[in-house]
């Protein structure tokens, strides 16, 4: 395997997203290494900046700021508060990923990138049954009338997600139990938005006890 000087890191917002960012900063982490770590997330919710909803404002107040990563490598979201707005954050997004693509390529090499899941297996902003699932032409995929508030958001596309060399679900709750063991068992099914994602070379799920229980 190539090493390269560079690592892609994306975030997932919701509750792994935070408990993520508490854990890194409580850890003991090499600056010389962080120093060239890039963070993404996932998805953001289109709200303005530092609005307590938005995920990346969510991994500030976990301690991102307290990690070793140079602020010009942290690459939130674009954020905004209407609907007339976010097409073109959805693509000012895509641009800014570009920028850091291999050539010819629409999204950074990501290394890792994390999902959290909901209980209805949405992961980053693609939810059950909606088109938004099925672009793949497109890096960034703008969602409107989200099932969950806030209505309005930003989400990667299942392409730039599954660019990835590693896509780790990360899973705690009991909520989440039966939709992890549906997600597993199914591929590409529209309802489960989660069974769409993997990794090139490596799609693990990680989960806690109770989102683990139904688990054989
Ligand atoms: O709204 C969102 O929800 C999912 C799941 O969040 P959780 O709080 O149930 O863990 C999250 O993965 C996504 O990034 C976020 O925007």
């Amino acid at each position: 395997m190539a090493l390269r000087d560079v690592a892609h890191l994306v975030l997932t917002g919701g509750s792994m997203g935070t408990r993520t960012v508490a854990a890194l900063a409580a850890a003991e982490l090499s600056t010389s290494t962080w120093s060239k770590v890039h963070v993404w997330w996932g998805d953001e919710r289109f709200v303005p900046e530092s609005h307590p909803d938005r995920n990346d404002q969510h991994a500030r107040d976990a301690g991102l700021d307290a990690l070793p990563v140079p602020g010009a490598n942290i690459h939130p979201a674009p954020a905004g508060s209407t609907e007339e707005e976010l097409p073109a954050a959805a693509a000012t997004w895509a641009r800014e990923l570009a920028m850091h693509a291999p050539e010819g390529e629409q999204t950074p090499r990501f290394d890792v990138v994390l999902l959290g899941m909901g209980p209805d297996a949405h992961v980053a902003s693609l939810f059950p049954d909606r088109a938004e699932l099925t672009v793949t032409d497109q890096s960034t995929v703008a969602v409107t009338d989200s099932p969950k508030p806030p209505a309005l958001r930003l989400s990667l596309t299942v392409s730039a997600l599954c660019a990835a060399e590693r896509v780790w679900l990360v899973v705690a709750g009991e909520d989440k139990a039966e939709a992890v063991v549906a997600a597993r068992a199914a591929q590409d099914d529209p309802a489960l938005p989660a069974s769409w994602v993997h990794g090139t070379r490596q799609t693990i799920w990680w989960l806690d006890e109770a989102a683990a229980q139904g688990v054989t």
